[in-house]
């Protein structure tokens, strides 16, 4: 069999799109770690598969590095609504998803011909058993001391749906990635706290309507970026009171995105806005071993790293 794959990212946080009429024709968590391996063709951070939908112009299903399902990927769903709107030449569209069927649009570009896409992100919640995570008898943690995690950072579980554990940090937290890391290995690992892992994500307030977010990702480790973090990110740094604007710049290390996230007595609409790179497509034969038959490069990167430089040089000052 010839399988036809795109290689896309979402603010530089990479996946291959594979469409199938059959979800039970293939173990997609195998082919999604061999496809993420980095000494694959530099590898991904996860395969996102389409398949049909009964609910939604298609389905979206996730597949992380390791080889787990996650319920949502926020960047990699902008890379698949531009892929089903170029498909169906429609500039919006419902797609499914694990736990909710989702809008997607269409957007004037964010950056000079950066091809930009919205998607809807949800349903949130912030009681712990919709991570899940156990703290002591605790039904939620909101912006608060973890003394067990760090005696500096203010955290904030909250589920969109998929699990992220939110820090608003110092600028210390972010030069340089090493108790991020440790903290992330701990609860993405054996631990009392999170038994299905969860993504770890550190914000720094830059202004009132912009952040710096870094994420390790559940199943991955850190990447560019993480969509669902980010805009997790914006809602709490909202409802925190660190930003006052409802549209919140996201810088990340691999560009920026806008969040537009508005919140009410419990209720929350939030919409991420980015790219939808498509870097290149693929053919992989599946007969005996897996093998790339064609790997066609688009030119749409070049228009992509002069996002990347401006984005640089906004948050430049953070590292030095
Ligand atoms: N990078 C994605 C999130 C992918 C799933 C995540 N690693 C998880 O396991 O929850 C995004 O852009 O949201």
């Amino acid at each position: 069999m010839l399988m036809q794959l795109h290689k896309v990212h979402g603010s530089g946080n990479t996946f291959y799109i594979f469409e199938t009429t059959d979800e039970k024709s293939m173990d997609w968590s195998k082919l999604g770690v061999w496809l993420c391996q980095k000494d694959n063709l530099g590898g991904a951070d996860g395969l996102l598969l389409v398949a049909p939908s009964k609910k939604g112009l298609a389905k979206m299903r996730v597949i992380n590095a390791d080889g787990s399902e996650a319920s949502m990927c926020g960047n990699g769903l902008r890379c698949v609504a531009r892929y089903i709107c170029e498909k169906y030449n429609v500039s919006k569209a419902y797609i499914e998803t694990m736990k909710a069927v989702l809008m997607v649009q269409k957007e004037p570009s964010i950056f000079e011909g950066i091809p930009t896409y919205s998607v809807e992100i949800a349903p949130v919640s912030f009681d712990l058993v919709s991570l899940p995570m156990l703290y002591k008898n605790k039904q939620q943690i909101r912006n608060e001391i973890i003394e067990e995690f760090a005696d500096d950072i203010s955290f904030t579980a909250v589920s969109v749906p998929n699990p992220h554990l939110i820090g608003i940090v110092r600028s210390d937290k972010i030069a340089n990635t090493h108790h991020q890391e440790s903290l992330s290995s701990t609860l993405n690992g054996d631990n009392e706290y999170c038994q299905d892992g969860v993504n770890v994500s550190y914000v720094y307030p830059m202004d009132e309507d912009s952040i710096y977010v870094r994420t390790y990702e559940r199943g991955v480790g850190f990447t560019n970026a993480c969509g669902t973090a980010m805009t997790a990110s914006a809602l709490v740094s909202s409802i925190e009171g660190v930003v006052s604007a409802s549209k919140v710049t996201v810088y990340n290390p691999g560009g920026f995105v806008q969040c537009h996230v508005h919140h009410n007595a419990g209720n929350y609409v939030l919409k991420l806005i980015g790219n939808a790179t498509f870097v290149a497509e693929l053919e992989l034969s599946t007969e005996k071993e897996w093998l790339w038959q064609s790997v066609k490069e688009t030119d749409e990167q070049k228009a992509y790293e002069s996002l990347i430089t401006y984005a640089e040089t906004k948050t430049a000052y953070l590292f030095i």
